[in-house]
Parts: structure tokens; sequence; C-alpha cells
């Protein structure tokens, strides 16, 4: 007899031991509960399969990382802080969920919502740039996650839209925590501690996100806090509306210039209210950059519902901006 305790990671199955007294038996999902399909893409130190539980036939996106490769790039800390990470972000549609985590041997098993719509960066390279409707839509979906992930004091410090994953109802999963900053957890306060390494000065130099989409003060001080997404979601507004990043020079080094001497222009054409949130939203200064409330007060996102609506609207049809 075998009953699965709701929304738990565990079967339980009842069975009578040698002298014939019922026990239960926990047994935790693994690789062989599971059939593996095709490659849904590959990262630095991941496979991630299509994957189908047998039991429930429900579809998932499994995320296979190799032990041997994650101890050689010395990343086990980027494991850890992915899964504990993806353990505190489980109530809200906006964020990949993480259903089961398990291991053999060789690799570790991350079971993860399917994300069949790909990559944001992909569409938008489809369809070039997004027209106000569509921007309004999908920033709206990014910034109520960010407003969750900062609610549980979770700052996610590489958002951009390679990590904006589409479910099959063209709906946003934000996806990529391996990165994030943890703050300790007030239910949990020995929790928190992301992944800061302490610089010769003393000063804590943590991980740097993507060129185009990290922020001034961590450059300059290599402190990210909320407002570091807050930058990156102004960037992210900015590109789905231009077509390209904010920030982009010839090398690295040249976009990071560029950043900190908040060199960038805004092309012919482009939608005033956008104009003035990003504009507010790339200030040099952390403090002085609106924050979620004041972002989502904005007239850009006059009438567009947050929360459980905003999750229940169909996805907007995608059509390029037009310059008027
Ligand atoms: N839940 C998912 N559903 C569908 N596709 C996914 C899912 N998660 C990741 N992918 C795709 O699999 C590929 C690898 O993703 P993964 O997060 O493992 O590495 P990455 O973060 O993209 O790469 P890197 O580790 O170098 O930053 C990506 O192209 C991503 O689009
Ligand atoms: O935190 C957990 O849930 C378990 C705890 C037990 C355990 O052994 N692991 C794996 C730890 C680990 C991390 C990195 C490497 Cl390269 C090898 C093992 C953890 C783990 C298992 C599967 C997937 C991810 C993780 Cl962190």
């Amino acid at each position: 007899e075998e009953w699965k305790e709701r929304g738990a990671a565990l079967t339980v199955r009842k069975e009578l031991d040698a002298s014939g007294k019922p026990v239960l038996r926990t047994v935790k999902k693994g690789v062989q509960d599971f059939s593996f399909g095709r490659i849904l893409g590959e990262g630095s130190y991941s496979s991630v399969y299509l994957a189908t539980d047998r039991q429930s036939l429900k579809e998932y996106a499994i995320k296979v990382l190799e032990k041997r490769h994650i101890i050689k790039e010395k990343k086990v800390k980027y494991v850890n802080i992915e899964k504990n990470t993806l353990n505190r972000l489980t109530e809200h549609p906006g964020i990949v969920r993480l259903y089961y985590t398990f291991q053999d041997e060789n690799s570790l098993y991350y079971v993860l919502d399917l994300c069949s719509g790909g990559e944001l960066l992909g569409i938008l390279k489809r369809t070039g740039t997004f027209d106000v409707e569509c921007t309004r839509f999908y920033g709206a979906q990014i910034l109520d996650a960010i407003r969750y992930m900062h609610s549980r004091g979770v700052i996610h410090r590489d958002l951009k839209p390679e990590n904006v994953l589409l479910d099959d109802n063209m709906h946003v999963k934000i996806t990529d925590f391996g990165t994030a900053k943890l703050l300790p957890d007030p239910k949990d306060p020995d929790s928190g501690g992301g992944n800061a390494t302490m610089q010769g000065d003393g000063r804590s130099a943590s991980f740097v996100g993507t060129a185009e989409y990290v922020s001034p003060e961590l450059l300059m001080d290599k402190s990210a806090s909320k407002a570091s997404d807050l930058w990156a979601f102004g960037c992210i507004i900015y590109q789905l509306l231009a077509g390209r990043p904010p920030f982009k020079g010839g090398s690295e080094y040249l976009t990071f210039q560029k950043i900190v001497n908040l060199e960038y222009e805004f092309p012919p054409g482009f939608p005033p209210a956008a104009r003035d949130l990003v504009e507010r939203c790339l200030v040099l200064e952390p403090a002085r950059r609106l924050t979620i409330e004041h972002i989502m007060n904005h007239e850009f996102f006059d009438s567009q519902p947050f929360g459980r609506d905003l999750w229940r609207t169909k996805a907007p049809r995608l059509r390029p901006y037009v310059p008027p």
C-alpha cells in the first residue's frame, strides 16, 4: 500500500517487517522514477533534460550537474546556494519551482518546472523589440517575481533576459539562482550568507553578474543590494523596447566604463513613460533608485494589475515596437 504525502518529495510505502509488523518506509524520488527525453539546453556546469514522471506522467525539466566537474570548477557552494534559494522561493508563479533533488554517485539532479517557451532573450531576438503592451506585461510579471524574491530575502544578482524563461502559456519563470545572495531569513536567523568571498583589503568581493546588467555599486564597491536587481530591471525594460541593452561596449571593460559613467542614450521614438521609468531605475546611487513599490505605481504600469490577476491574464500577442 503506498501513499504520497501531499506535495512532499517523499513516497511513503507501508510494508510488513520480518516479524509481520507494519512499518512505514520513506522512499525518495530518484532517477528511476523519471524517463529522460531530449536535452533542453546546456549550461557551463549543467545539462537540462526534458523528463516525465513515470507515475504521474507529469513533464519536468531536470537539471543534471556532474559532481566531478562541479568539484574541479570549485562550484560546490553554487550548488548549495541554488538549492537553498529555490527551497525558499516555492510560492510564486513567476519563479521556476524546484520539486525534488536527488543524486547518484556521479551527478546531482534538480527536478524543475518545465519552461517550454524557452528564454525571453530568444523571443526578443525573434521579434527584434517588444511593443509597449508586451513590455508592460512581461515587465510587470518580472517585477512581481522580484517583489516576491525580495520579500523572501533573496537578491537574484544576475537578472537578464536569458534568465527569464517562459512556460507553455508564455508566462514568466525566473531561473538561475546559483549566484543569488540570501539575506538572513528572519524566521531562520542562521540561514543567509550569500556567496560573498573576502578580498585582500577586507572588503567582501562578492559575485559579479553579467557585464551588460551589472549595477555600478557592484563594480565600484563590490556591494549588491535589492536595488541592484532594480538596476537590472531598468536595463531589461530598455532592452525590450530598444532591442538591445543600454550599456554595451566592445569589451567587458568598456561596458563597465559606460555603466559607472551612466553613458547611454534612448533611440528616437522611445516611449516617453518607459523612458521616465528607465531613467529613474538607472540611477548610479542605489538609494536614489526607484523602489519596487514606486515602479509598480509608475505611469508606465498604469492600470496594469499586479498579483494574482496578472498571472491569470492571457499573455499578449508578441508585436515589435514601431516608433511613431
Ligand atoms: N526549467 C527549465 N525549462 C526549460 N529549459 C530550461 C530550464 N532551465 C534551464 N533551461 C535551459 O537549459 C539551458 C541551461 O540552463 P542552466 O540554468 O543549466 O545553465 P545556464 O544558467 O543557462 O548556464 P550557466 O550555468 O553557464 O549560466 C539554458 O539554455 C536554459 O534555457
Ligand atoms: O542539500 C541537499 O539536499 C543534499 C544533502 C546531501 C547531499 O549529499 N547533497 C549533495 C552534496 C554535494 C554537493 C556538490 C557535490 Cl559536487 C557533491 C555533493 C545535497 C544535494 C543533493 C542533490 C542535489 C543538490 C544537493 Cl545540494
